[in-house]
C-alpha cells in the first residue's frame, strides 16, 4: 500500500538533497545515522517478507552498493536471515571500501556473501536492490548496467530500497539504465522521482511505493524549504470552496470563455461547460457573430454573447462580475488572437491561456512578465511548451516548468502523464492520478475550463490550479475507459471532493 493521500503533510516531496538535510537534522537532534539505517533496513526486510511465500521457501539476493543504500541492504539481509529466509548478499563493489555507517552495518553480516552471478540473479525469487539511492550522481554504465539488465530480464520479484538504482530521485528520469522494481520502500516522504514519470513506473506504481517512518521528526521541515508537492487532497483541501447555506451564484464567480470560428467550435463549449461543472456561479461564451447561432443553439446552461472586435469584447467585460477568462480553445492562431489576448490581459482578471492562445503568443513573443503580479495560468502540452520556451529543455520536466514560471511570472501547467503545476515563487505540484485514457481530443479544453471554474471562486492561485488538475484526473478515472471529452463533464460533478 502506498501512502494515504489524506494524511496531513503526505503531499510533501523531498529532493535527495533535502532528504540529506532531514537525515542530518535527525542526527544533530539525537538520532544516530546507525539508528536510522537500522530502522530503514528493518522496514525493507518487513516489506520483503510480504513479497515471499509465507512458508519461508524461496531465495532472496540482496544487491549491495558502495554507499549507505548498500548499508540498508546489509541490515535487511540480517533481519531476513534471522527470520529464517534463505538470503545472500551480492556486493557490486569492494566490501573493504565501504565507509561510515554502511561499513558498520556490513560487519555483523555473517550470512552468505557471494560473487556477482547474473544467472543466480535472474532465477532468484526476490532481489532486493540496495545498490544506489539518493547518492546516484552519474549515469550507470558497464558491469553495473549489466547487473541491472540481468535483474530486469530475470524472473525475480524486485524490491528497491529508497529508489530503484539508476533512477534520479529529483527528476524521475533514468540515468543510463535503471532497475524496474515491483515495489519500493522509501523513507520519511516520497521523492519527486517516485511521482514523476517514468520514475513512478520504475518504482512499481504509486500503490506499491511504501513510505516508512524511520524516526525523523517532522520538526526538521522547519529548516528545509519544502517547495515540491504531490498533488493530492492534503495539498489543497484547505483551499477548496464549499458553498455555505446562504451562498449565492455571484459568490462563486463568473467565467468568460472566448470562442472562435469553425472548425473548432466544440473546444470552447467544452471549456465553458467544464467551468460551470467545477463550481463557478456563471459561465458565458463569447464568440464571433458568424458562429453565434450555432453556439447559442448548442448551449443551454451557458450564456452566449457575440463579439467581433476587441472593443466588443471589452464591452462584455465591462461587467465586473466576470472575474476569470479562458482564451485559447478553438480561438484560432494568429495576430488577431494575440490582439484579443492583450486586450484581455489589460483587464487584469484571472486568465487561463491555453491551446491557440499559447501558439499565438509564441509567434509574437509577447512579454508576459510585463503583466507581472496578475493571476495568469498557461497550460501548455509539450509541443506548445517547446514553441513558447525553445531554450528550456524538457528532459527535466519539473525544472523546466519551474523555469518557465519564473521567466513569465505566470503559473505553468505542464500537461502530460504527471501534470506539473509550477508557480513563479518556486512551488510545484506533481499529479499522479490521470489515467492513460484521459489523453483524448478535447481533454485539454475541459482542463482549461476546470481551472477557470475553480479560479473564479477566488481561492489561492497555486492551490486552486493544483486542485483543478487533480479534479480533471479524477474525472478521467470516474468517466472510465473509452471516455470522450464530453464524458468528463458529468464526471466532474461526481468527482468533486
Ligand atoms: N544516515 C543516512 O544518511 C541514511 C541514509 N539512508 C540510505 O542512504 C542512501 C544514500 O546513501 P549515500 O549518500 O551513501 O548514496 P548511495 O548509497 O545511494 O550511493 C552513493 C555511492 O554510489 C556511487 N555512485 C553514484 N552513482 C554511481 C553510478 N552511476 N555508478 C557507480 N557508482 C555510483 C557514489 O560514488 C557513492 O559511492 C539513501 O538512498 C538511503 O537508502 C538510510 O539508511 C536512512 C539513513
Ligand atoms: N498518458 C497520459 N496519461 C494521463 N493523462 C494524459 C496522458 N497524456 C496526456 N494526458 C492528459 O490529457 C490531456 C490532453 O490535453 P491536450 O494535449 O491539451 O489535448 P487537447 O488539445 O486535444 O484537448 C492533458 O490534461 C494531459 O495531461
Ligand atoms: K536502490
Amino acid at each position: 500500500m502506498g501512502l494515504d493521500p489524506r494524511l496531513p503533510e503526505s503531499h510533501i516531496l523531498l529532493s535527495p538533497h533535502q532528504m540529506y538535510a532531514a537525515d542530518t537534522w535527525a542526527m544533530q537532534n539525537g538520532t544516530s545515522g546507525i539508528t536510522l539505517m537500522e530502522r530503514a533496513g528493518k522496514s525493507v526486510a518487513e516489506v520483503a517478507t510480504e513479497m515471499m511465500p509465507h512458508n519461508g521457501d524461496g531465495t532472496i539476493i540482496v544487491l549491495c552498493g558502495p554507499g549507505n543504500n548498500g548499508g540498508d541492504g546489509y541490515v535487511a539481509a540480517r533481519y531476513l536471515a534471522e527470520w529464517g529466509y534463505t538470503v545472500s548478499v551480492m556486493p557490486i563493489s569492494d566490501i573493504m571500501a565501504l565507509k561510515g555507517d554502511a561499513a558498520i552495518m556490513a560487519r555483523p553480516w555473517i550470512g552468505r556473501t557471494r560473487p556477482m552471478d547474473l544467472n543466480a540473479l535472474k532465477s532468484a525469487d526476490l532481489v532486493i536492490d540496495a545498490m544506489f539511492g539518493a547518492g546516484l550522481d552519474r549515469d550507470i554504465e558497464g558491469d553495473i548496467a549489466a547487473v541491472i539488465e540481468a535483474v530486469n530480464e530475470g524472473s525475480a520479484v524486485v524490491l528497491a530500497v529508497d529508489l530503484p538504482s539508476g533512477l534520479s530521485g529529483a527528476t524521475g528520469q533514468v540515468q543510463g539504465t535503471a532497475i524496474q522494481a515491483d515495489t519500493s520502500v522509501t523513507f520519511f516522504s516520497y521523492k519527486p522521482g517516485h511521482i514523476l514519470t517514468p520514475g513512478r513506473y520504475y518504482s512499481g506504481g504509486i500503490d506499491n511505493i511504501h513510505v516508512v517512518d524511520i524516526g525523523i521528526s517532522r520538526d526538521c521541515l522547519a529548516d528545509i524549504q519544502v517547495n515540491t508537492y504531490w498533488n493530492t487532497a492534503s495539498l489543497w483541501q484547505g483551499a477548496v470552496f464549499h458553498p455555505g447555506p446562504s451562498s449565492h451564484k455571484y459568490d462563486r464567480g463568473h467565467v468568460l470563455v472566448l470562442g472562435g470560428r469553425e472548425p473548432a467550435l466544440g473546444a470552447s463549449r467544452l471549456a465553458s461547460l467544464a467551468a460551470l461543472r467545477s463550481g463557478c456561479g456563471l459561465s458565458t461564451l463569447a464568440c464571433p457573430s458568424e458562429s453565434y447561432s450555432i453556439q447559442a443553439t448548442a448551449l443551454t446552461d451557458v450564456m452566449v454573447r457575440r463579439y467581433d472586435s476587441s472593443f466588443g469584447l471589452l464591452s462584455i467585460m465591462a461587467d465586473k462580475r466576470i472575474n476569470t477568462i479562458v482564451a485559447g480553445p478553438g480561438l484560432g492562431v494568429g495576430e488577431k488572437t494575440t490582439e484579443t489576448i492583450l486586450a484581455v490581459l489589460n483587464e487584469r482578471r484571472r486568465t487561463v491561456l491555453d491551446a491557440d492562445a499559447l501558439t499565438s503568443l509564441a509567434r509574437q513573443m509577447v512579454q508576459l512578465s510585463d503583466y507581472s503580479g496578475q493571476d495568469i495560468v498557461l497550460t501548455p502540452h509539450d509541443g506548445e511548451f517547446k514553441k513558447m520556451f525553445p531554450d528550456i529543455s524538457l528532459d527535466d520536466r519539473l525544472s523546466a516548468a519551474r523555469q518557465a514560471a519564473r521567466q513569465t511570472d505566470c503559473v505553468i501547467v505542464l500537461k502530460g502523464v504527471s501534470t506539473i503545476v509550477a508557480a513563479p515563487d518556486g512551488r510545484a505540484s506533481i499529479a499522479s492520478n490521470a489515467p492513460a485514457w484521459l489523453s483524448v481530443a478535447g481533454a485539454g479544453d475541459v482542463l482549461a475550463g476546470i481551472i477557470a471554474g475553480v479560479l473564479a471562486q477566488g481561492l489561492p492561485l497555486f492551490e486552486s490550479v493544483s486542485y483543478a488538475v487533480w479534479l480533471h484526473g479524477k474525472s478521467g478515472e470516474v468517466a472510465g475507459r473509452g471516455l470522450i471529452a464530453s464524458d468528463l463533464l458529468p464526471a466532474i460533478a461526481k468527482s468533486l471532493p
